[in-house]
């Protein structure tokens, strides 16, 4: 849907406010121009490029692969799509975890090589000098906690973080420890929603839940999940909005049926010789170079128009 109103970009004090007003902050992953040009369209608050992408866009198994090298150029390539959507982009591991000198260098570069207006990064204790180091950068931090995946090796698998009251605790004083030290939001990730229910109506800054039940006051999921672009990841927090692989699975059958039967390219998308060019006398290249049957060309890359 194209709002019919011109819409302004969403900023950070936009995203706190939507917790006082009562609105729910919607965020949803992105990873290159095209889908991000699509996500702009449609009133979602924030695009995260998230190190999913090391799991979506590169097919490992988890996210520990991805470098700030990989976040950048997926950064640029949603930044130029964007008109009025938040962009925030997580710091990928070890990019934030050894010093505070390194953390703050690192959300430098996704902010000025990236176009990042936000960096996101997981966890609390060993971070938090990290997270007040680039707060007083000037950069705005989102916190991650619960099933942060970047731990996927200590938490042996992607499980359901905080079940027993221990546990559970020690988020209430993690997402406080996280508001103290400047987060303008914190994303709950795999924790029981009531929970998150709990320590969303104790802070004073939005938290955005995945898996984290409908008490938080913003939610998020990963686009391909939400599109239903991989019909082998269905946890149980997700819910597809669309099944997309079947129609394009489709599609491409229906591309490669046509083109074995030579029933594609037909004339319509064919070109026809110049005209110059028939003409017995040779003369100069009149400009711009198109034949007569040539639909005018879109100059410029992908970008928005
Ligand atoms: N496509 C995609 N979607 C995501 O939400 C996502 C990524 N990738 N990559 C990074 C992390 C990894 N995430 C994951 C991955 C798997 C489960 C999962 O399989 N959970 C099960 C088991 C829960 C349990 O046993 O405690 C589930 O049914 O929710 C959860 C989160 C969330 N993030
Ligand atoms: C699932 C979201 C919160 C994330 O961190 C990511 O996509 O990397
Ligand atoms: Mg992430």
């Amino acid at each position: 849907m194209v709002p019919s109103v011109p819409r302004k970009p969403v900023t950070v004090p936009d995203i706190v406010a939507r917790k006082r007003d009562g609105v729910p902050v919607v965020m949803v992953t992105a990873y290159d121009a095209t889908f991000a040009r699509l996500v702009d369209a449609c009133d979602v608050d924030i695009v995260l490029v998230g190190d999913s992408l090391g799991m979506v866009m590169q097919g490992h198994e988890h996210t520990l692969e991805v470098t700030v090298e990989h976040m950048i150029y997926h950064a640029r390539c949603v930044r130029r799509a964007l008109r009025c959507a938040h962009l925030t982009v997580d710091m990928p591991f070890m990019s934030y975890q050894t010093t505070p000198e390194a953390a703050v260098e690192n959300a430098g570069r996704l902010v000025k090589e990236g176009g990042a207006a936000s960096v996101k990064l997981e966890g609390c204790a060993r971070v938090l000098p990290a997270i007040e180091r680039i707060v007083a950068a000037g950069i705005p931090v989102m916190g991650h906690l619960g099933l942060t995946p970047q731990s996927v090796h200590a938490f042996g698998g992607f499980k359901v973080q905080a079940r027993n009251s221990d546990a559970a605790e020690r988020l209430r004083s993690e997402a406080a420890q996280l508001e103290q030290a400047g987060c303008y939001s914190i994303v709950l990730e795999g924790i029981p929603a009531p929970l998150a229910t709990e320590v969303s109506a104790s802070l004073s800054i939005p938290t955005i839940g995945i898996g984290a039940g409908k008490g938080c006051d913003g939610q998020v999921l990963v686009m391909q999940d939400l599109l239903g672009l991989d019909d082998s990841f269905k946890p149980k927090f997700v819910k597809r909005y669309a099944t997309l692989a079947d129609p394009i699975r489709e599609a491409f059958s229906a591309f490669a049926a046509d083109v074995r039967a030579r029933a594609f390219p037909g004339p319509e998308h064919s070109f026809g010789i110049k005209k110059s060019r028939v003409r017995a006398a040779p003369e100069p290249e009149p400009e711009p170079e198109q034949t007569q049957d040539e639909p005018p060309r879109r100059t410029g890359g992908y970008g928005p128009r």
